[in-house]
Order: C-alpha cells, then structure tokens, then sequence
C-alpha cells in the first residue's frame, strides 16, 4: 500500500497584518478542543471580545519575529520537511492544523500522490487536547469527509523518548556552560479543567496531590504529567542538582486557573531568590515561533534582568538540527518496519 507522511504543526497568520491575525485567532479560538466552554460564549469571547482587542497586540508581537521569509514556525516547518524528504523515499508534506497551509493542502498533496495510508506526526511531543488532540482530530475529520478510505496511522507523543531529551539537549551545549545558577524548563500552558478533561478515570490529574508524579494510566493523556517527565529526563540527563532547576508553565490567556506556576511570575522571582545567571529551555515546542522568540526571548528577558538578573540564556528549540530530523527519520522507519498499529 502506498504510504506518506503528514507532519502537522500550529500554525500562524498569513502575515502581520491586523486582518490576517485576526481572521488567524478566530479559527484557533473558535475550536472546542482551545476554547473549551460553551460554544455560545465562545463565540461571544471571540467575536467581542478576544478578535477586536487580542488582534493588533498580536500582530505586533508577530512584527518582532517576523523574517523575509514569514513566520519563523512555517518556514521551520518547510525546512524540515525537505530534509526528511532528502531521506524518506515516501512524499512527506506539512498541513497546519489553522491558517496556511491548511491540513486539508497536506492531505491533497498525499493523495494526489497515490498515498492510500497517511502516517500523521503532530509535532508537538506531549498530549494536550488544545494541541495533540486536535491536530489528530482535525485530520480525521478531513479524511472521513474528503477521502473516507484512507488509513491513518499516528506517531504517540514522544515526551520521554530518550532520543527526544538528547536531541533537546544538544541545543543546549552552549547555554549549560555558562554555569547557570538555575535551569528552568517553560512549557506552553494549559487550562488546569483540560488537564481534568483528557484524565479518562475522571478522577485523578489535579485532583489528588503528586498526582503528576505517581504512575498512573491517565498519564497517557496527562500534559502535566509529560510536562514534568520531559523536564526531570532532560535535568537527570545534564547532571543537574535537584535544586538548581524547576517547571514553570507560559503563555496563558484569559481569567481561569492555568498550569502553574507561571513563567512570568518565576522569571520575577528568581533573582530575589539569588539567581542571577539563569538558562530556559521551552521543550513543549519543537520548532521557535511567537512564544519562544518574543514571549520568552524579549518580553522574559526583560523580566528576568529588570528583576535584577544578570545572564538569561534561551535554548533554542529543535528547529532543523540534525538529531531532530534523525528522530522524525527514526518515527517514520518504525512506523514503516510496523512498529505502530493503525
Ligand atoms: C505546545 C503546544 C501548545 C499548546 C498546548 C497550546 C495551547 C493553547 N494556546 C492558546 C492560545 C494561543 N497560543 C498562541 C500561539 C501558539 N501556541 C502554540 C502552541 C501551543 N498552544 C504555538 C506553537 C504558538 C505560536 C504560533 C506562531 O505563529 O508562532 C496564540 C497566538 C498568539 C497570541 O495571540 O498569543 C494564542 C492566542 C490557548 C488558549 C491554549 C490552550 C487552551
Ligand atoms: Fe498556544
Ligand atoms: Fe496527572
């Protein structure tokens, strides 16, 4: 049978402009797997209120990481894609799970090559409903209404993959010897009901304490839990003392409680706690984009050095480098060699 692969990301506006980021940010927030409340006050949040006010701030967020070429997670996206196409004898596109280029021209691409089974790798390496779930859902859905016959085999998030944590922390070579007081590993937030949410018990994550830290099946689907497993691999494999590094969790939006504790607090407290040299990996992301290079690369550098910090290394993310591609390289010819079901 003939096989392809799907490599889905985020996505991002079509440019800076004010329109193209909102017409960007009301089909990322109008989706029930983000926005998980009522779908009337959804659309209210979106339309009222998030679309008109979230929109210019954004598009002047995305002006600061703009380059010739676009958003830096695209471009990113399309580099990648080329260098696993020079080793994969299978066609291997790229859908955005919102704005351009659409899941829907990734999966077209496939079939106008003749691909019968599609190998979908979401590329985020832990299970959030806001990230994971509805890029496999996405897809699904488009298959069951463009091609119903099509095949779809998908990569399980990669979070504790040994070849995931060296590949992390290649990049981080040179931030490391610079002998950082502190080490803090920043993962995109969540809401704390979606961890509720995707716990299939119903009755586990965030409701009894250490639950993140007990072996449990919810974990499957727990972010927090893979947030924390990514973190303690990367700082046991880089020798870090348990009290030179800590978890914080970024970019959350609106009233409700997210993960905590949150980055931008952190990042204001650890030089009143005598950190004055500190490193930040983003491990949630393997690509940089909007919340690595202006969340954490300006806007918490600027934190961290008004609140008295002297030294603020940020790790780049997977981006193209080579362990990274060896890992997508090593995803595809398990996949292929039947290591993962249907
Ligand atoms: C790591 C995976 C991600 C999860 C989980 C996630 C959850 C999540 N995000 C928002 C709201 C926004 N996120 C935005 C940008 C953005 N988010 C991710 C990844 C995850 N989000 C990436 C890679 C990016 C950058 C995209 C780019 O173009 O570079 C934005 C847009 C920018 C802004 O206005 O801040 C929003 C909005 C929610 C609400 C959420 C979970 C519920
Ligand atoms: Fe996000
Ligand atoms: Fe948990």
């Amino acid at each position: 049978m003939s096989k392809g692969v799907l490599l889905v990301n985020l996505g991002s506006p079509d440019s800076t402009e004010t329109a193209d980021v909102r017409r960007y940010l009301r089909e990322f927030l109008s989706d029930p797997r983000v926005l998980d409340i009522n779908p009337i006050q959804r659309s209210a949040l979106v339309n009222l209120i998030i679309a008109p006010t979230r929109a210019p701030k954004s598009a002047e967020a995305y002006k600061e990481v703009w380059t010739a070429e676009g958003s830096p997670l695209i471009t990113i996206t399309y580099r990648v894609r080329e260098l696993l196409r020079e080793r994969l004898e299978i066609p291997v596109e790229v859908g955005m799970r919102y704005g351009n280029p659409s899941t829907e021209s990734g999966i077209r691409a496939l079939l106008a090559r003749g691909v019968k089974e599609i190998f979908l790798i979401p590329l985020y390496p832990h299970y959030a409903m806001s990230s994971y779930e509805t890029a496999v859902a996405k897809v699904q859905d488009t298959l069951d209404r463009i091609a119903p016959d099509i095949r779809l085999v998908v990569q399980p998030p990669f979070y504790n993959d040994p070849q995931y944590i060296d590949a992390v922390l290649e990049r981080a070579n040179d931030a490391l010897a610079t002998d950082p007081d502190h080490v803090l590993f920043s993962f995109h937030g969540i809401p704390e009901r979606q961890v509720k949410a995707t716990d299939p018990s119903g009755c586990y994550c965030l409701r009894m304490e250490k639950c993140c830290e007990t072996r449990h099946p919810a974990h499957s689907f727990c972010y927090r839990h893979q947030c924390f497993t990514t973190a303690r691999m990367l700082a046991e494999k880089a020798g870090l003392p348990r009290e030179k590094w800590s978890v914080s969790f970024q970019s959350r939006l609106g009233r409700d409680p997210w993960l905590k504790p949150y980055t931008d607090f952190v990042l204001e407290e650890l030089p009143t706690q005598g950190v004055k040299r500190m490193v930040i990996f983003s491990p949630a992301f393997v690509a940089d984009c909007l919340e690595t290079i202006e969340e954490l690369g300006m806007e918490g550098k600027e934190e961290f050095l008004k609140a008295g910090g002297k030294e603020y290394h940020l790790v780049p993310c997977l981006n193209d480098a080579t362990p990274w591609i060896d890992l997508l390289e090593r995803f595809v010819t398990d996949y292929l060699d039947g290591q993962l079901s249907v």
